[in-house]
């Protein structure tokens, strides 16, 4: 048989039926339901009469609308709160099982919960109304982002319509260097190919740099897929997939895990399947990354230099630098290490997980908030990393550092919960995007790693953590 890659195993593993022009009607296995991308689609399937084909498959949360302090005053913003409370009706009304709510303590960001509980499994299709969905492929899944309408779709035949995306392989050879992580390897790699680089094309990230990072790294790296313009990430699976998912609440069991995992097994893109675009990087190449302009793509190294647009040739990439240094407050030829924040962000799908509150907690040891960072918000991505976080004292660590110790959610991911930054206000985030406005209405995003994010913190201005 002719050698496939991951991602055509996947592809070919769940057509329903196939057109003359290539499109596809593709079968899908897990729907992540968040309440900004569902409420149409269940009014719809309301209006139909229709009830859901598969209940089950659905694992629903409440994420980018939930506040991330004083719980006890439950949800204050109007908009807020109806948007909460529509998918809370929502599930009752079609009796979702699969359902954690405000406060519940499996609540949290969908990309975060999936994979925790188990519900994100190799080899399955997973969608949900949110282009983060890419974050699912670090487990051999093909994962992502789907429209509303199509949000109805699923809900309605739990099909989509599709055509098959271009093959691309990009691997990072060797190892990392210390403190290096896969925020970096994402931001690098989106620095190197654009954010356009991945359009059209489903990326598998390998190589030995991929292998060795763990679920967690491999999700961030994934989640940010979607920046690098690919709509899906993948890694294949190998021990480090199948260790994570063993034991999960929704993880096979008994003899079907034995079942599933040797399948799983077989998820990896054969010897001498063709891509079609290959790119290798060199993990000793990359350097603590750091954003400075409105795009993922503007991005440099901690000890570089913010760049000069006078410098470049093509007119419209030009203007484009200029527009977002202007936004960013930022003159050309600043050291990027000179840059002082207001706000230092750690959380969001990137990089809320427990291995990045152990990376920032690490950092943020001993030390305390520099005195001209406002706020430090330490955001757990669910109400599981939260209580793990709390079992190994990194609350502690984070609030005696003088950062504030959050509930989970989006938070300052994006402006649409009380987390926000005010106009002018520079922020060193953990989360994927950077456009204006993303964080607040003027605010400043930088983007950079967990590790950078809590050096921002303690020294006030951006620094190499490998430095500190
Ligand atoms: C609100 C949602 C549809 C959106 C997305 O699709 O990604 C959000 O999660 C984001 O990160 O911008
Ligand atoms: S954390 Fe940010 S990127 Fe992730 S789903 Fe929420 S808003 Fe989107």
């Amino acid at each position: 048989m002719k050698a496939q890659t991951l991602y055509e195993k996947l592809w070919n593993s769940h057509i329903v039926q196939q057109q003359a022009d290539g499109t596809v009607l593709l079968y899908i296995d897990r729907h992540l339901v968040h309440e900004v991308t569902s409420p149409q689609a269940f009014e719809g399937l309301k209006l139909a009469h229709r009830p859901l084909w598969r209940e089950q498959s659905i694992v629903a949360t409440a994420d980018h609308n939930t506040p991330t302090d004083h719980w006890d005053k439950g949800i204050t913003d109007p908009i807020s709160k109806l948007q909460v409370n529509t998918l809370d009706k929502n599930i009752h009304d079609f009796g979702v099982e699969k359902y954690y709510p405000f406060k519940n303590i499996n609540q949290g960001i969908v990309h975060v919960v999936g994979p925790e509980q188990g519900a994100t499994l190799p080899g399955m299709t997973v969608v949900c109304g949110d282009s983060h969905t890419s974050t699912h492929g670090a487990f051999g899944a093909l994962a992502h982002g789907i429209g509303t309408s199509e949000v109805e779709h699923v809900m309605a035949t739990q099909c989509i319509t599709a055509k098959k995306s271009k093959t691309m392989l990009i691997e990072i050879t060797g190892k990392l260097k210390p403190c290096i992580t896969a925020k970096d390897i994402a931001l690098y790699i989106i620095g190197q190919i654009g954010t356009a680089g991945g359009t059209g094309y489903a990326i598998e990230f390998g190589g030995e740099a991929i292998r060795n990072l763990s679920m967690e790294g491999r999700m961030t790296l994934c989640n940010m897929a979607i920046e690098a313009g690919a709509r899906s990430g993948l890694v294949a699976v190998d021990q480090t997939t199948i260790d994570y998912i063993k034991d999960r609440h929704f993880a096979p069991k008994g003899e079907l895990w034995e079942q599933a995992v040797s399948y799983w097994k077989t998820l990896v893109s054969d010897a001498g399947a063709s891509f079609d675009k290959t790119y290798h990087f060199n993990a000793e190449d990359i350097e603590p990354q750091v954003t400075w302009g409105t795009s993922p793509e503007m991005v440099i190294a901690v000890n570089q230099q913010v760049p000069d647009p006078d410098a470049e040739t093509d007119p419209v990439k030009r203007e484009g630098m200029q527009r977002a240094l202007q936004y960013m407050g930022l003159t050309a030829g600043t050291p990027v290490n000179e840059i002082p924040v207001d706000v230092v962000f750690i959380g969001s799908c990137t990089n809320g997980r427990i291995e990045d509150l152990r990376i920032a907690a690490q950092v943020a040891k001993g030390r305390h908030k520099a005195d001209n960072v406002n706020r430090v918000l330490i955001v757990p991505g669910s109400g599981r990393v939260k209580q793990q976080a709390e079992a190994e004292g990194l609350d502690k660590i984070f609030t005696a550092a003088g950062f504030e110790w959050r509930e989970p959610g989006c938070s300052m991911c994006l402006a649409m919960n009380a987390d926000r930054l005010q106009p002018h206000e520079r922020c060193a985030s953990t989360s994927n995007r950077n456009f204006e406005g993303r964080q607040g209405n003027g605010g400043r995003t930088h983007l950079v790693s967990p590790a950078m994010a809590a050096a921002a913190a303690v020294t006030g201005h951006f620094t190499d953590v490998r430095h500190i």
